[in-house]
């Protein structure tokens, strides 16, 4: 950190892009297994609020893990440097007034914490999207837990790689016992009066 210097008196703040946008830039993380339904979720919530005229951004896996965190796997470290990086750009997002939706399994409380640190408590909104792990197998979207049950994955998250439950999420959409939609409208409910 030597040697460089951050600019704190930048002309233009959070405020202003937000005046320009009209709405409030924050962070929508969604928390959830694979195959809960973040991704499906996210992106109708996204398509929901372009067509309400609002700025939106999905980060998510595929387009994370494909390019700036293409050199990272699924170690608890690499999970963790993945995260970190995310929530760092989130954070730009965030500040530049767009509503950003980030999708990522985010498997334990320590890594939450440290999205929530980094994005700062008062634009961080974590939303669990709880379904149960018999679920998601069974849905088993891209193949990947028949692949992680022949052993041919290794370190998947809620066969040999922990997931915990968010503690005190903003949010919990249950996919398993509501349809999308209904999904969608507790997303509404929620955060359309807070942007
Ligand atoms: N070992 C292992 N464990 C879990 N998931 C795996 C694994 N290997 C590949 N995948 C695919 O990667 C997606 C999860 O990436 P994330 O960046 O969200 O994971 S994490 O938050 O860093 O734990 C996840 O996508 P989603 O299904 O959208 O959650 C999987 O498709
Ligand atoms: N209420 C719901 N909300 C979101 N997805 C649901 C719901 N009910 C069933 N699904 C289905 O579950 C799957 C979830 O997959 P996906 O969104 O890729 O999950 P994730 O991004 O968490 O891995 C999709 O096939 C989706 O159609």
């Amino acid at each position: 950190m030597e040697n460089i210097h951050p600019i704190f008196d930048q002309i233009l703040g959070k405020a202003d892009k937000e005046r320009l946008l009209q709405q409030k830039g924050i962070v929508i993380w969604m928390v959830g297994l694979s195959g809960s339904g973040k991704s499906t979720l996210a992106k109708s919530f996204e398509k929901y609020l372009h067509d309400s005229g609002k700025l939106t951004q999905i980060l998510d896996g595929d387009n994370l893990r494909t390019g700036l965190n293409a050199n990272l796997g699924f170690s608890a470290e690499d999970r963790e440097e993945n995260i970190r990086r995310v929530a760092e750009v989130a954070k730009l997002f965030a500040h530049c007034g767009v509503i950003t939706i980030c999708s990522f399994i985010s498997p334990t409380t320590s890594i939450r914490q440290m999205s929530r640190e980094i994005i700062g408590d008062d634009l961080y909104h974590e939303v669990f999207v709880e379904c149960p792990i018999e679920v998601c197998e069974k849905r088993d979207v891209k193949g990947l837990y028949a692949k992680a049950r022949r052993g041919e994955i290794k370190n998947f998250t809620g066969i040999d790689s922990p997931f915990e439950n968010p503690e005190n999420p903003s949010l919990i959409v249950n996919t398993d016992l509501k349809n999308l939609d209904d999904c969608l409208q507790d997303m509404i409910k929620f955060f359309v009066p807070i942007i």
